[in-house]
């Protein structure tokens, strides 16, 4: 079977199985006099890869950062695993099972591999630093347990080799490898993407996409992306955004295709 006929069944079991994970309604978000969004209604499943995607200024990283909790929206409800995340703090909707790995590279660059992955478990670390002395036996159970998170890791992101190494001196596509294995060392069950593919070629490209594939099962993964590729090859479904506004949704060969959306892009590139 082709990866194209597996997406499409992977996309019919998902219509079939419909547990809401996001769910935004009537989100609106002002700056000042600047409306960047204007209206937006969004329903993605668990399980499904979900891309937003829209020309210059259309409003994805906008949409993203509400709907990760690290932004509120002027109007409107975003609700994550079932929960209404207006009012919580980002670090709050972390603890939901919410991950984001930044557009930047955002790894520590003089740590190693290994050390990156263990200051991302200590950041969602149950324990407070006078916590880890009351409670240090439950402290030592969360380290080791953090030790074989980061091993499992090493290997779902095919970093193991590289485990060593100094984040600084790896190869930009490795380095955006171990970022998404940052976002994974909690095994969120919401990943949020950032313009994941910048700046890779595309032999970085189609092995970003096959890791994106393997960690996918059991969890849903949201991604902003302006490489239509990796958008045609990895989601189930999309929306197109112009203006703050969606403008198509619906699975990426219809939706990279619709009259609107290639006038949307034309529109912006003539700017
Ligand atoms: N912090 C801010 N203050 C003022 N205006 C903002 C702010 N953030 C975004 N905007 C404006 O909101 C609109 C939408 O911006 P946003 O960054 O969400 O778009 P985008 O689709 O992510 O664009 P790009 O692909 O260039 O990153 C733009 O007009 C932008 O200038």
């Amino acid at each position: 079977m082709s990866v194209a006929e597996i997406i499409q069944q992977q996309t019919v079991v998902k219509n079939v199985s419909a547990d809401v994970v996001v769910q935004a309604t009537g989100v609106t978000k002002k700056y000042g006099g600047i409306a960047a969004l204007k209206g937006i209604d969004l329903t993605i499943h668990e399980g499904e890869i979900f891309g937003i995607i829209g020309p210059n200024g259309a409003g994805k990283s906008t949409l993203f950062d509400i709907l990760c909790g690290i932004i509120q929206p002027t109007t409107g409800q975003v609700q994550l695993l079932g929960k209404t995340i207006q009012g919580m703090s980002a670090h709050v909707v972390a603890r939901l099972g919410v991950a984001r790995r930044f557009q930047r590279t955002a790894v520590f660059a003089e740590a190693t591999v290994m050390q990156n992955l263990l200051f991302a478990a200590h950041q969602s670390f149950s324990h407070s630093m006078l916590g880890r002395f009351v409670h240090s036996k439950h402290w030592q159970e969360e380290r080791d347990a953090f030790f074989s998170r980061a091993q499992e890791v090493l290997g779902i992101t095919g970093l193991w080799d590289d485990r060593e190494r100094i984040a600084c001196t790896l190869a930009y596509g490795v380095q955006r490898r171990l970022a998404v294995g940052l976002a994974l060392m909690p095994d969120p069950k919401l990943l949020f993407l950032d313009e994941p593919a910048a700046g890779m070629d595309d032999q970085d490209s189609d092995s970003f996409i096959t890791l994106v594939r393997e960690v996918a099962p059991g969890r849903t993964v949201i991604i902003v992306e302006h490489d239509m590729r990796v958008i045609r090859k990895l989601c189930h479904r999309c929306l197109a955004m112009a203006d703050g506004r969606p403008l198509q949704r619906g699975q990426p060969a219809d939706v990279l295709q619709h009259p609107d959306v290639i006038e949307a892009y034309l529109g912006a590139a003539d700017e």
